[in-house]
């Protein structure tokens, strides 16, 4: 059943969307301009990171105190990688926007030592609740790289990308071969303790997991379920993925 405090925004399609969650990143950046933010990688986001990107070059709005806090890295391989997130992370964002790269967060998945970064990577959260967490979510229900069964009360850790992931990813790879099979990632006990958490989920392919994550029961097997029990959290969809609610 629908979390008491989730708000549910359903827009005609992705421009409309990007449009006004953009604007309420600006808004929240302009009034906070030390704001923390939580923020994801894969497709889904893309359009927001553009429009914050063309926000700054035409009016100059500044992230110069912003700091950020990615949710997760492939273990595995380089951050200069084309595929890792930091070089997501830059080219669609950081590059572009006056962020002090020494501010912007993301674990690490090629040091010597994952149980060093790991205890760095929590550590860094415990110091700095995150005000805003952004959040796409994938098929089988993970958020970051927490897969279905991961612990509610999990921390920064190392998983295995399930099958149903890899798959996913490949587009951004070569081969399936080429996908890593494990990650570091923000817990579920991480995303749940920031202020404020925004969901992002656009396309049909997601239109089934939305459901499942909003309206049936608080389960393991959905690591987004548990958004329901959040104080403030904000979901915004396109029609497509919004299409099997029964609320609306
Ligand atoms: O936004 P997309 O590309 O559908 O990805 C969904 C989810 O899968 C991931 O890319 C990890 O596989 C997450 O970072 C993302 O939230």
């Amino acid at each position: 059943m629908k979390g008491n405090n989730m708000k549910i925004y359903i827009f005609d399609n992705s421009e409309a969307l990007f449009e006004r969650l953009s604007s309420f990143y600006i808004k929240e950046i302009k009034s906070n301009p030390s704001l923390k933010l939580g923020l994801a990688t894969g497709g889904t986001p893309v359009p927001l990171y553009a429009k914050l990107v063309a926000d700054h070059k035409l009016n100059g709005t500044s992230y110069q105190n912003v700091k950020t806090f990615n949710l997760d890295e492939y273990i595995g391989i380089n951050e200069n990688h084309e595929q890792s997130y930091r070089t997501f992370m830059n080219s669609n964002l950081f590059n572009h926007i006056d962020i002090k790269m020494s501010n912007t967060n993301i674990p690490r998945g090629n040091t010597k030592d994952n149980y060093e970064e790991i205890r760095i990577y929590n550590k860094i959260l415990e110091e700095n609740v995150i005000d805003i967490q952004l959040l796409g979510i994938g098929t089988n229900g993970h958020i970051g790289f927490n897969e279905p069964d991961s612990q509610f009360d999990s921390k920064t850790r190392i998983v295995s990308l399930s099958k149903e992931t890899r798959y996913s990813n490949e587009r951004f790879f070569k081969s399936i071969d080429e996908v890593p099979t494990h990650a570091i990632t923000m817990g579920i006990g991480s995303i749940m303790n920031a202020k404020k958490i925004i969901l992002v989920a656009t396309g049909n392919n997601k239109a089934s997991i939305i459901k499942k994550m909003i309206e049936e029961n608080i389960t393991k097997n959905v690591p987004a379920s548990i958004l329901q029990t959040h104080d403030d959290v904000v979901i915004y969809l396109d029609k497509e993925a919004a299409s099997l609610l029964s609320v609306k």
